[in-house]
């Protein structure tokens, strides 16, 4: 019989070479409990101490992931050689092992490491909103640990995407691009709303990814249709994706994924902080719904951060209930003949002002063809395309 231990895959946080062993290796520090992982990515052998101590069930125990943890943290340098454990599984775990426990502590503290490594590599921004929330840049998260921290759930992900009239050509890159990076390796649908249905272009998909068509009418101004996109996506969330969906992201067509946007992004409800905004010290320029006539109204002294419309997400129930509000707020605002400066935008920014984002995302998550990529920007991962509004939109202009 074989030797009873664990098999780890494992990534290195940094390729720094461990001075004694010639590569990145960690395991040291724990060898009496745990084997050496070495090399720069890979399988390792973890090995337990003693088969004894592996059957009554105190397996390579957490507490000697502790004691890395906590050495770890007081001699800094260690960081260095330290690996982000994927994934851990038996080679003969014995009558009493509870290994899905041990497998989630071991995630859950090497994303600990990995986080606490990487924090201190983007002291340029801020990782935490004042509430609390993640507020998620590059260099903040392990994306092969969140990954597979969340593929465990095996969450379904419902993109809701309008193309109506002209902005049908917009829908190849961006299907094509989001095959590349978005969400890749977890179960998607497209959800395409169109007045065009012929015009929804065929593509390759990797298997649990497809495309659903909604037809829905053509419409003279793109105020409405920017409008209806709350309406209908309501509709079709009561009638169709509550049923098919655990999370929803609604977002504009006329983008391009240009790098990773996975599990990281994922939470109760994710808004991306609008790039124009950002960087704002005082929320006096955020361009907030001012008139008190708008259900969509906020005074000058308050708010957060200015969010975009153009990319948004959370758990389906979060998601329906703000897209529903959205609806419903420009209804009433539409019999008081006024409609909010930034349509659904505007509404969308009054409930998040009220109701905290749980993560809120970088402007990574939707920067611009228009501006320059400044210096706290490493990854832009979605772009929105330049466009000729006047030419693309049913009513013209701006
Ligand atoms: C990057 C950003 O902040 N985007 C927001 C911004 O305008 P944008 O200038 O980005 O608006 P846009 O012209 O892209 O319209 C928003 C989306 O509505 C759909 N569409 C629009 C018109 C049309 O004729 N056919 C059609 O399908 C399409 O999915 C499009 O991407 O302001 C809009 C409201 O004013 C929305 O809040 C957008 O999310
Ligand atoms: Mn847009």
């Amino acid at each position: 019989m074989g030797v009873p231990g664990y098999t780890a895959s494992f990534t290195f946080l940094n390729k720094k070479k461990h001075p004694a062993v010639g590569c990145p290796s960690i395991g040291a520090f724990f060898s009496g409990n745990i084997g050496v992982l070495h090399g720069e990515s890979g399988h390792g052998t973890v090995t337990p101490a003693s088969y004894h101590e592996l059957k009554t069930g105190a397996i390579p125990s957490i507490a000697s992931w502790h004691n890395l943890y906590w050495y770890c943290m007081s001699s800094g340098f260690c960081m260095q050689w330290c690996a982000s454990v994927i994934s851990m599984s038996a080679i003969d775990p014995g009558p009493s092992c509870s290994m899905n426990k041990s497998i989630l502590e071991c995630v859950t503290l090497t994303s600990m490491l990995g986080s606490w490594g990487l924090h201190r590599r983007r002291m340029d921004v801020n990782p935490v909103t004042n509430w609390n929330a993640p507020l998620v840049w590059e260099g903040t998260f392990d994306p092969v640990v969140i990954d597979s921290i969340y593929k465990r759930m095996d969450p379904r992900i419902a993109v809701i995407v309008f193309a109506v009239g002209k902005y049908t050509r917009f829908l190849k890159g961006f299907l094509e691009s989001g095959e590349k990076h978005f969400m890749v390796d977890f179960k998607l649908t497209y959800y395409i709303f169109t007045d065009h249905v012929d015009e929804v272009p065929k593509i390759d998909q990797a298997m649990g990814r497809k495309i659903t068509i909604l037809p829905v009418p053509s419409a003279t101004r793109w105020q409405d249709v920017v409008l209806g996109r709350m309406k209908y996506a309501t509709i079709a969330i009561d009638q169709q994706i509550r049923n098919q969906s655990d999370y929803i992201f609604m977002m504009d067509i006329d983008s391009l994924f240009h790098g990773r946007v996975g599990a990281e992004s994922l939470s109760r409800m994710s808004a991306v902080l609008h790039r124009g905004y950002y960087k704002d010290e005082t929320r006096k320029k955020f361009p907030y719904e001012r008139r008190p006539q708008s259900q969509a109204y906020i005074p000058m002294d308050e708010g957060d951060y200015y969010y975009s419309a153009a990319v948004w997400g959370g758990y389906l129930e979060d998601m329906y209930k703000l897209v529903r509000y959205c609806y419903e707020q420009s209804e009433i605002d539409s019999k008081n003949n006024i409609e909010a400066v930034w349509q659904e935008e505007s509404h969308l920014n009054k409930y998040l002002l009220h109701n905290k984002p749980t993560k809120v995302l970088s402007p990574e998550y939707l920067w611009s063809d228009y501006d320059r990529k400044p210096e706290d920007i490493k990854v832009v991962r979605i772009s929105q395309l330049v466009k000729n509004y006047a030419e693309v939109r049913p009513n013209g202009g701006h």
